[in-house]
């Protein structure tokens, strides 16, 4: 580590009063494109966002042979042809190791994937599993991670398969989005522990329907997609609302107001439920005109929360938990052990270095008040990481965020964009 990695990310020192406008959703964009590789007609994917994460999507799907014009603000997706060998990168993008197979098996040609060296570890395995089932030949060695290579030979049987979904929604999500294409569609059934992170599945159920397909979700955890055309769409992406989180939280923690424009009244975003959270931790979080302001209060309360549906949240409530008044306990996120990092162990270790009192648990943490000091906040590589340090070092002096360009998964610019509201 260089010293020029280790950020002296402002300190907040009255109450920050901010209106911010954010980029837009990873989770929509990266739905959206691979819709729109599949679909009959070309699709424009507006106010798409423009990060790691969706680039590396963009440049997955165009190595398989559609044609995705990143040159504007919106960007346009001209389905192609699935007939040669492709390398695929995932980075550390979830969205791309477990969306991008599902669809590459429908390629005429051999597929190659890997990433960064920690999405080795990351979890993929059920996905392949099931991609066998559907009558795709993968060659993994048995790993069930990355690297693995999938042969297609243009068509895919599909049918039923059962998959434990309790890792992680998206191998739900990837057998879906794919499904309309494969000749018998998709019967997907979840055995195991609860599934974490539904709205994400309610989130791709609502953008096959948008594309015309017939998905039908009215049995707990079982969703079929019946094979059929995958229509050509004009998306307009919502800004990302899991995002917003450590801009709201700056005004939880400085008792100030932001406001995050065009928040929809409406969403399938899981990051909808900062307003509950926020709320809870004493906020004050009203819809005004131009979007969602959170207005803090004089002292922050700790919250008894399980987070199960929006585990990628907790590093940023973690982090104001930590400087909250009384004592919180998060639960129901043993899931985010296989994120970007191990985040309950990498939340754990960071905030105890600096004078917190936190107990990690099987599945999730407890955090009782302490006083706080300076030191280096530890990243991992993980965007979410790098947000809750900024919060602690929006209220402590002297605390160094390590690697803060790996926001750039999801937000280019993260950090002059924090410095310039504070
Ligand atoms: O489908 C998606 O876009 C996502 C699903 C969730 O994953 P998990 O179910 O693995 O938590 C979420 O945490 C991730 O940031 C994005
Ligand atoms: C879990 C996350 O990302 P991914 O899409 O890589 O799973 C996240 O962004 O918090």
């Amino acid at each position: 580590m260089t010293v020029a990695d280790l950020w002296p990310a402002p300190r907040c020192t009255e109450p920050v009063e901010a209106v911010v406008s954010l980029p837009g959703s990873k989770s929509l964009t990266n739905r959206a494109l691979v819709l729109a590789a599949i679909a009959d007609q070309p699709s424009v994917v507006r106010r798409a966002l423009r990060s790691r994460d969706t680039s590396l999507m963009a440049s997955a799907l165009t190595a398989l042979g559609s044609s995705v014009d990143t040159s504007g603000e919106d960007w346009v997706v001209t389905p192609g042809p699935f007939t040669r060998d492709a390398t695929i990168d995932c980075g550390l993008a979830g969205t791309v190791m477990r969306f991008v197979p599902p669809v590459a098996g429908l390629a005429r040609g051999r597929v190659s994937f890997d990433g960064d060296p920690h999405m080795r570890r990351r979890p993929v395995g059920e996905v392949l599993g099931a991609l066998s089932t559907l009558g795709i030949r993968v060659e993994d060695e048995g790993r069930g991670s990355l690297p693995f290579t999938l042969h297609g030979d243009g068509h895919v049987k599909g049918g039923t398969v059962v998959v434990d979904a309790s890792a992680s929604s998206q191998f739900i999500s990837a057998l879906l989005l794919a499904g309309a294409r494969y000749e018998h569609g998709v019967d997907v059934r979840h055995d195991g522990k609860p599934v974490p992170s539904l709205p994400h599945i309610d989130m791709t159920v609502a953008m096959l329907r948008q594309h015309g397909v017939d998905v039908d979700d009215s049995d707990a955890d079982r969703w079929t997609v019946a094979p059929g055309p995958v229509r050509g769409v004009d998306h307009l992406i919502e800004p990302d609302l899991s995002n917003a989180a450590p801009f709201l939280g700056l005004a939880a923690l400085s008792g100030g107001s932001v406001t995050v424009r065009d928040w929809p009244h409406e969403t399938t975003q899981a990051g909808d439920a900062l307003r509950e959270i926020l709320t809870l931790m004493g906020c004050t979080v009203t819809f005004v005109a131009d979007g969602v302001r959170v207005t803090g209060p004089d002292e922050l309360q700790g919250i008894d929360h399980d987070l199960h549906d929006v585990g990628e949240l907790a590093p940023a409530v973690a982090a104001l938990c930590a400087l909250a008044t009384t004592p919180s306990h998060l639960r129901g996120i043993a899931h985010i052990r296989g994120h970007e990092t191990d985040r309950l162990a990498a939340l754990a270790t960071e905030l105890n270095a600096l004078g917190a009192d936190v107990t990690e648990h099987p599945d999730g943490l407890s955090i009782t008040p302490a006083p706080l000091h300076g030191g280096v906040f530890h990243t991992y590589a993980d965007h979410r990481m790098a947000h809750a340090g900024v919060l602690v070092a929006a209220a402590v002096d002297g605390v160094l965020v390590e690697d803060v360009a790996t926001t750039s998964k999801t937000f280019p610019g993260f950090a002059d964009f924090w410095a310039g509201l504070l």
